[in-house]
């Protein structure tokens, strides 16, 4: 668990952070949204101390951060960041190898924990391993970046705009991945970005900040349904809001036992708002859930998903 306290930050007679408070509990994904500007990677870069706070208090696990030697902090404590930050002159094996290097791992560990890595993230060691960050696609160098950060076992992830400049189809797979591996490893993350999009599909609490400060920090369904009036209103409202409240759900939150077959069949992790998309394109207006295996195991119906996107 991560918790900050009356965090602040002044750059001379800027107020950059004001008085943050909020609190993420272990296992969980946060996402700082708001617009450029408004504090996000400083709030960020403060929880590793990269910046220290010109006042507040950050404690993870209950221990006061600035209590933490920074070697431990380093391994506490992973962080990701947009445009990857790969060394260019190293290979992806020892890019990776970086934290654990520093805390004096040996080196079949070392080793073993890079192939692990490479193969969770679905880069296969054996052509990987020893490439340089130029050889790999824009892709693949961010798997490589949050590879590297998660590399010591952090408990904490720090991420700021890991996706950023990615095509959309490739940034949709990251996430998935990430996703994934989040629940695999059980980690618990706080990410900065831009795209809210991004924030209601990865986090279970989103923290929307303005001019330093949060404005409201909730789940993504609250937040959606409930925003407070202003800038989060203006930020998360518009035409987009029940297709947006669709992506928070999944499938197998709302399906119904079977009671036929029907056309399409979805996996039980299609999100609503995909599910959606697709009966309206096959013109049907119901489908059948399946499970991992490809076994019909529920099923969702047009209406269902109308009502699911309503804002009352
Ligand atoms: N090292 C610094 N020195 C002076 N001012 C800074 C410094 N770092 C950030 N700032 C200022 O603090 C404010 C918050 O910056 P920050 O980078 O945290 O915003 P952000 O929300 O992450 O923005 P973006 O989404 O554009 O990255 C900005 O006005 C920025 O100009």
């Amino acid at each position: 668990m991560i918790e900050v306290k009356n965090l602040s930050k002044q750059f001379g007679r800027q107020t950059a952070v004001k008085e943050l408070s909020f609190r993420v509990d272990s296992g969980r994904v946060c996402a700082l949204v708001g617009t450029s500007g408004c504090g996000k990677s400083t709030t960020l870069r403060m929880l590793n101390r990269l910046i220290e706070p010109s006042s507040g208090e950050i404690f993870i696990q209950g221990q006061k951060v600035t209590t933490i030697p920074a070697e431990q902090l380093r391994r506490r404590i992973g962080y990701a960041i947009q445009g990857v930050g790969l060394f260019p002159h190293q290979t992806i094996a020892r890019n990776i190898a970086t934290v654990p290097r520093l805390l004096g791992w040996s080196k079949a560990d070392i080793d073993a924990r890079v192939s692990e890595l490479l193969s969770l993230f679905r880069l296969d060691p054996a052509t990987f391993a020893g490439k340089y960050p130029h050889q790999l696609s824009g892709g693949e160098q961010q798997r490589v970046g949050v590879a590297r950060a998660l590399a010591a076992r952090p408990e904490l992830l720090l991420m700021d705009e890991p996706f950023g400049a990615l095509d959309p189809l490739t940034r949709e797979h990251l996430q998935d991945e990430l996703l994934h591996i989040q629940q695999l490893l059980g980690i618990t993350i706080i990410m900065v970005t831009h795209d809210l999009e991004e924030a209601i599909k990865m986090a279970d609490v989103i923290a929307v900040m303005d001019k330093g400060e949060i404005l409201q920090i909730d789940s993504p369904q609250a937040l959606l349904r409930h925003p407070r009036p202003g800038f989060v209103q203006s930020l998360v409202g518009g035409r987009d809001r029940s297709l947006r409240l669709l992506a928070t759900q999944t499938l197998a939150d709302i399906m119904a036992p079977l009671t036929g077959s029907a056309g399409t069949a979805l996996p039980a992790a299609t999100s609503l708002k995909d599910a959606m998309a697709e009966l309206l394109w096959q013109g049907e207006e119901r489908l059948t859930v399946v499970d991992e295996a490809g076994q019909p195991v529920g099923e969702v119906t047009l209406s269902q998903l109308l009502k699911q996107g309503a804002g009352a």
